[in-house]
């Protein structure tokens, strides 16, 4: 396989070795240091350099990929991949990098292609490939969870007990917790009275108690001001490592020696606190841990209690950012586009009479709200890139013919493929109504504004698609529809300066999660 999975040891120790005996050579001849130093060096710097041309020379000229475009220090080296990530633009670096080469495949590393195709979707990511060398990054502090694991068959035993968790009366009582949590958010923006509410912030505390209470049935209170805030906090520290070192697997490997960061230290702290909270609760709580620590029905596997840990890590991570971030931006849309919250009032006054909150099932038959948060999550869901696949041995041809070859890893990535306006129409416009009467589910020219909805994957697609798309999709219409009925959502304007919302808007950075700059939002009773 040409990808650079052999582990660091493999390299390292018989270099060092080498190295050694070397040493010991030079030494039993009777060499004075200063030539044993001199000798070293001069050999080492030899070899590395022969090294270095010789895989330069090879990745650029006669690597099975040479044949596609793509920036030759892409082609080099992973550096440029996670120097792209470092920088916040990877997914915006390739989607200027398919138009600049007009191209459907594009060259983005040694081994590492980006397609712009909706067919190799299914292709690629509908089949259990392994996933690529890219996700142990979310498992450097130890554990698998869901999204790391490569192995798939326990992959498919960790997901069905996963899947267990979310049967329809469990799910129903997790609709109504979240409810809950909906409210005492809405009775807090009544007490601000449409000051200004840092909305990022809020919306961290919010989903942060949500996801605790369905995990882990944990009450935190961060919406009262209760709990450690640099937990949240600690997730924007790790996030913009994510590509960097999702990228420089070897990288990876050396921190898995180091000890841990401070931030790294707080969240091992808090998952093994929350595991004995969790552990002291009487009765049998419905949350999501329930099912994880139970041994799978069919085959007796149990995770392991390090599997269970990382599994809160990441449920924190995806439940408390992946879904504030989605929600924070867009409820700045919405207060960019007055009409489209009168279009979500307008369609449930017109179904719904009573008082208070409108049932789960009342709002899961909204058409429109439906639409805005299916455009919210194809122009804002967190994940960017998605998620590589290491193409099986023998390669794979794509639907347009061309070939990709075994061990290459390929990303078909959110932004790439949801902002290609050969499947999407003036991508860059948030346009809820391009989801309404679409035409029957085809591949091609189902309405306007969607031309494949295929190409509509904020949640991934296949065997490792998001575990928790029912839950995410159903609180942020709950929260979005709960705050347009209660508010009016306006930009903050200082000293008569209308809020600039494209350019906050596209400051946005990616680091295979979305991470935005903070935001004032006034919420202005209605
Ligand atoms: C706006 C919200 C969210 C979006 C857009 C989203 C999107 C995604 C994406 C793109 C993946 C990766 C799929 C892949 O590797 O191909 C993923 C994985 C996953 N997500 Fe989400 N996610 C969201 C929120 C959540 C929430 C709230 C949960 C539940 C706590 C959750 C649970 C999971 C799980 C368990 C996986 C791993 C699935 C697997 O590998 O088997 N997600 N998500």
């Amino acid at each position: 396989s040409p990808i650079p999975e052999v582990s660091l040891e493999l390299y390292v120790v018989p270099y060092l070795l080498g190295n050694l005996i070397l040493y010991t050579y030079l030494y039993k001849e009777g060499l004075s240091t200063v030539e044993i130093i001199f000798n070293l060096t001069t050999i080492n710097t030899c070899f590395l350099l022969t090294s270095v041309i010789l895989t330069i020379t090879r990745r650029l000229f006669f690597s099975p990929l040479a044949k596609f475009p793509g920036p030759k220090l892409a082609a080099i080296s992973g550096f440029w991949n996670a120097n792209e990530g470092r920088l916040g633009r990877a997914s915006r670096t390739r989607k200027a990098l398919h138009d600049k080469f007009q191209s459907d495949i594009i060259r983005i590393g040694p081994n590492e292609l980006s397609v712009n195709r909706v067919d190799a979707i299914e292709r690629l990511y509908g089949k259990d490939y392994r996933r690529g060398a890219f996700v142990p990054v979310f498992n450097i502090s130890g554990g698998d969870n869901l999204v790391t694991q490569r192995d798939n068959q326990l992959h498919s035993v960790w997901r069905r007990m996963w899947v267990k968790a979310f049967s329809r009366d469990k799910f129903s009582d997790y609709l109504n917790r979240i409810q809950s949590h909906v409210n005492k958010a809405v009775r807090l923006l009544h007490e601000k009275a449409g000051n200004p509410v840092e909305c990022g912030k809020f919306l961290d505390a919010l989903t942060f108690d949500v996801i605790s209470d369905i995990a882990f049935s944990q009450d935190t209170k961060f919406q009262d001001g209760a709990g450690d805030r640099s937990l949240i906090d600690g997730i924007h520290v790790f996030v913009p490592m994510i590509p960097v070192l999702g990228n420089l697997p070897h990288l990876q490997q050396i921190c898995r020696y180091l000890p841990e960061p401070p931030a790294g230290r707080k969240f091992s702290e808090y998952r093994d606190r929350v595991l004995a909270t969790r552990k002291s609760l009487k009765g049998q709580p419905n949350d999501i841990f329930a099912h994880l620590e139970l041994p799978d029905a069919s085959t007796g596997i149990r995770m392991r209690p390090i599997d269970l840990k990382q599994h809160i890590l990441f449920m924190m991570i995806v439940g408390a950012h992946s879904v504030g971030t989605t929600l924070t931006r867009t409820l700045a849309v919405l207060a960019s586009q007055p009409h489209v919250q009168s279009s979500i009032r307008q369609e449930l006054n017109e179904v719904f009479h009573g008082e208070g909150t409108a049932p789960v099932e009342t709002i899961r038959k909204l058409k429109y709200l439906d639409c805005v948060v299916r455009e919210a999550l194809r122009m804002f869901g967190p994940v960017t890139d998605g998620t590589a696949v290491i193409v099986p041995k023998g390669g794979i041809t794509l639907e347009s013919g061309s070939f990709i070859p075994g061990g290459t890893q390929v990303w078909v990535g959110q932004y790439v493929i949801m902002f290609n306006e050969e499947y999407f129409p003036r991508p860059h416009e948030f346009l809820p109504e391009r989801w309404m009467n679409l035409g029957d589910e085809g591949h091609r020219n189902e309405g306007e504004l969607v031309k494949d909805r295929r190409a509509w994957i904020p949640f991934g697609y296949g065997p490792h698609s998001c575990g928790g798309r029912a839950l995410a999709i159903e609180e942020l219409k709950q929260i979005v529809l709960k705050i347009v009925m209660e508010f009016d959502i306006r930009f903050v304007e200082h000293e008569d300066m209308p809020f600039q919302y494209e350019h906050w808007a596209d400051s946005w950075k990616d680091y295979f999660l979305a991470m935005i700059d903070e935001i004032e939002l006034r919420f202005v009773p209605r």
